[in-house]
């Protein structure tokens, strides 16, 4: 598992190391140097004769890449700094002189040509222009002034240099994900402690690249913030069932879905939900369900967990009163329920954390519109962090926010931001199957999801992982179909277990 801190805690860490002189500095442009190194040495055969060109704002991060800069110029590298303050890193700008390298001050306004010359020239652009320190509004001055000759040196197909962002992408929110401004998009983020928030929520996360962290000593003490499950995580999590366990035990799932109109949410919802291997579904409504998958019974009976709303239209007052039901049994019986789609505006005020919602970020607006506050998809897509928390403090629901980065919010801090499926999995139908896996996990785990007020999250997380996954497996590199991505969920679950569902 993935864990970050927020700069509050990142900061409270170096604190004690710092009052006892310990060289957090140097450690960070040690480990920054070496990795940039690494880089060079694998896109070019060597590092010797390179041209790396430094982003440098006023704040220590620029005195990271500074000293890193000074580094790498002993190591034979052509460094450029480009500084957009006044008073850059003192020491840092004294030690990359003293090793060779070149300083070019950035003006405000249009760039002069050398400063043009030395990014067209680059084999490595370091992003040093803030860090941790970054205030809200994004970039400000000469600065904001690289961010786009960046982003078209990027678009070089093959040609540009490689972007490092120097410990998070410039002025990103540390502690919500959110861009305020253009951010530079990098190759690699070489973090340095800890990983943030930023460098797993969304839309941050989409600048971040590949996420290199540098040990320099610090204790992290206190609860992380967000966190991103790994594949190594799904054997502790997925409910695997025992050599005893009957069809029961295993966790049979309640589907209220399908509609006249969307008879296929229904489908694939329980394609989702057998597919992950629960013991039963059970289907109420209308859809050909039970012609698509024989093995579902029709029918009310006692379930584990519900999946309510995938293909549910507003006027279908039947299946409607169904997922209130269930919904209203979750406060009652204490059965999860996954409340999707067509089932969304049926929440009573408050519900209990095993009820989770599934909304994309439009649902999401509209739920939390209804509740009072005017937000629409952009202010959403904009911040999901933030509005999945407001959404989650609005109900008491666990919330998972689909999209490029799934967010995940539930109770007492549990927070999860996966990023595992491709591009292409935004496609008609990919959110029922995932609605159907969820509730399919949260059945075989009902007992333990009674007990943990938290463990929601942490499967809708799973969930969210195990969807991705399997997307990735149904084609890849190319397009899929929901009924594609709920056709690979098994061999993607017995791949994840690593042979350990016998
Ligand atoms: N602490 C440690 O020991 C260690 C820290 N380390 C490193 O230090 C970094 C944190 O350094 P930091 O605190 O100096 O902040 P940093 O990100 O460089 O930015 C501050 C500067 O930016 C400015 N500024 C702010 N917002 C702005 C905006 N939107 N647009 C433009 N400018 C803006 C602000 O100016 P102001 O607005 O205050 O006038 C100030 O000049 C951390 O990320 C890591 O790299 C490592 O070496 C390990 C040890
Ligand atoms: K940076």
């Amino acid at each position: 598992m993935l864990l970050t801190w927020d700069a509050a805690a990142v900061r409270a860490a170096e604190e004690p190391l710092l009052r006892d002189g310990a060289p957090l500095m140097a450690r960070a442009a040690t480990g920054l140097a070496h990795h940039v190194a690494r880089l060079l040495r694998g896109a070019r055969g060597a590092v010797r004769g390179a041209h790396a060109v430094l982003l440098v704002g006023g704040g220590n991060n620029g005195g990271d890449t500074l000293h890193a800069g000074a580094l790498l110029a002993r190591r034979g590298v052509r460094v450029t700094a480009l500084t957009t303050v006044a008073h850059p890193h003192a020491e840092g700008l004294a030690a990359l002189r003293t090793a060779g390298g070149r300083v070019l001050p950035v003006p405000d306004g249009d760039l002069p040509a050398p400063v043009r010359d030395a990014l067209d020239g680059a084999d490595v652009v370091l992003d040093g222009l803030l860090g941790l320190g970054a205030r809200r509004g994004g970039v400000r001055g000469p600065g904001a002034g690289l961010v786009a000759p960046l982003a078209d040196l990027r678009g070089r197909a093959g040609a540009g240099p490689l972007v490092v962002a120097v410990d998070l992408p410039s002025g990103v929110g540390v502690d919500d994900g959110t861009c305020a401004g253009p951010v530079p998009v990098a190759d690699v983020t070489v973090t340095f402690g800890a990983p943030q928030p930023a460098h797993v929520l969304p839309p941050a996360a989409g600048a971040v690249g590949d996420l290199v962290v540098v040990d320099i000593g610090l204790d992290l003490a206190g609860p992380p913030a967000v966190a991103r499950l790994e594949a190594a995580d799904v054997v502790d999590l997925w409910p695997v069932p025992s050599a005893s366990g009957h069809k029961y035990v295993r966790g049979v799932v309640g589907v209220v879905a399908g509609s006249a109109a969307y008879p296929g949410a229904a489908v694939l919802a329980t394609s989702g939900a057998l597919r992950a291997g629960v013991g039963m579904v059970r289907y109420l409504g209308d859809a050909p369900v039970v012609a698509a998958h024989p093995e579902v019974v029709a029918g009310p009976g006692r379930v584990q967990a519900w999946v309510v709303g995938p293909g549910v239209g507003p006027d279908d007052d039947v299946q409607r009163s169904r997922a209130r039901d269930a919904v209203a049994r979750a406060g009652s019986h204490g059965e999860p329920v996954v409340v999707d789609a067509g089932a969304l505006d049926l929440l009573p005020p408050h519900v209990p954390p095993h009820v989770v919602l599934t909304p994309h970020a439009g649902e999401l607006a509209t739920l939390l519109t209804a509740r009072g506050a005017a937000v629409s998809r952009a202010d959403v897509e904009a911040s999901p962090w933030e509005h999945a928390r407001r959404a989650h403090e609005a109900t008491g629901a666990t919330v998972l926010l689909k999209g490029p980065v799934t967010v995940v919010v539930g109770p007492h801090g549990a927070a999860y931001a996966q990023a595992d499926g491709p591009p292409w999995l935004a496609t008609a139908g990919a959110g029922d199957v995932l609605a159907g896996v969820l509730g399919a996990v949260l059945a075989g785990r009902a007992a333990d999801v009674a007990a943990d007020p938290t463990l929601p999250a942490a499967l809708a997380a799973l969930a969210a992982l195990v969807h991705g996954r399997a997307a990735h497996a149904a084609n890849p590199g190319g397009p899929v179909t929901a009924s594609a991505v709920a056709d690979a969920v098994p061999a993607t679950v017995a791949a994840l277990l690593g042979g350990t569902a016998r």
